[in-house]
């Protein structure tokens, strides 16, 4: 039973008239795992999160959350997920605290409202409506609520759209720790630092399918291998330097005395490197490896131009 996913979604389609948001597409969300879910706008992120939460009925496909089908098994999924949606959700005539206190009400084992409203920088809201909250302390209040009750997987949808560094660590924190009792986590964001720094698993969406996937390091290490900058005296001749390298790399002075090589960035090439500025009397200075970074991958597999 623990061997199969957490989510598990396969060749799933929901159209919205004739347009197909999601088209196709596959996921598998292992146990105990936080998973990153990217993509442009429009991508289909959302209504991909809205179906496993039982919001939105597939067109076609299948999907099971936690062995259950979100449709016609909700009843019994709900208490066992927690969910904060990218807005809403909440009435917006209700204090926040009292909110948060009937919600973990309804679970049998919640956290604290107490500890999580210290946790989350709450303090000063909870006796204000909703609807009265600035925008961030309603993310931090939704996010309190998707977890207060302990859930085995949790879903967030953007959790750290709009919230300051502080709030945005607070909420890195809150996922690691609930990693770390065991939960499941899947949440979508357009921070590629945000999916660095918390997803076992990222997975890229575009077009309303997924185009890869892999923990963050797998997706940097393939395609370019990297690039080597360092500086020296103005005018090298990079032709000599590019003889001595592998018949792939690339060379430029990108400003006088700033240089860049580019390729199969490995130990090899770095002593190459070196060798060749000892020969030319050259000393590398602030020389350094830059390896791909996320957003590199992103927009290498997404592409430069604006969403519509
Ligand atoms: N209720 C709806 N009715 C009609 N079209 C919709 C509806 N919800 C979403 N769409 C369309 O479906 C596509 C996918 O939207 P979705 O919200 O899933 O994307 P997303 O990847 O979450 O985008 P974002 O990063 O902007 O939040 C978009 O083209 C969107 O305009």
């Amino acid at each position: 039973m623990r061997n199969e996913p957490a989510v598990e979604v396969t060749a799933l389609v929901k159209r919205y008239g004739t347009r197909a948001a999601v088209d196709g597409l596959d996921l598998a969300v292992p146990h105990g795992s936080v998973t990153a879910v990217l993509g442009p706008n429009g991508a289909g992120k959302t209504t991909t999160v809205e179906v496993c939460e039982g919001y939105r009925r597939p067109d076609s496909g299948t999907v099971r959350v936690l062995g259950l089908d979100p449709v016609t098994q909700g009843a019994r999924l709900r208490p066992r997920i927690g969910v904060m949606l990218q807005a809403g959700g909440v009435y917006p005539g209700a204090h926040a605290e009292e909110m948060l206190r009937h919600t973990a009400a309804l679970h049998a084992h919640p956290i604290d409202p107490a500890l999580l409203i210290e946790r989350l920088g709450l303090e000063s809201c909870g006796r204000t409506a909703y609807r009265r909250l600035s925008g961030g302390q309603q993310q931090r209040l939704a996010l309190a609520m998707a977890v207060v009750g302990r859930p085995e997987l949790v879903f967030l949808d953007e959790p750290t759209a709009g919230l300051d560094p502080q709030a945005r660590h607070a909420t890195w924190d809150l996922v690691r720790e609930l990693r770390a009792d065991g939960a499941t986590v899947v949440l979508t964001t357009h921070f590629m630092d945000e999916a660095e720094q918390l997803a076992d698993q990222v997975v890229i969406i575009d077009g309303g399918r997924s185009i890869a996937r892999g923990t963050p390091e797998e997706l940097c290490r393939g395609g370019a291998e990297g690039t080597l900058r360092f500086s020296g005296r103005p005018g090298l001749d990079l032709a000599s330097l590019l003889k001595a390298l592998p018949a792939d790399s690339l060379a430029a002075e990108l400003s006088p005395g700033s240089y860049r090589i580019e390729g199969k960035v490995d130990p090899q090439l770095l002593a190459t490197v070196a060798s060749w500025c000892a020969q030319h009397g050259v000393m590398p200075d602030r020389l350094a490896v830059e390896r791909r970074t996320l957003e590199d991958v992103f927009l290498e597999l997404t592409g430069r131009e604006l969403r519509r």
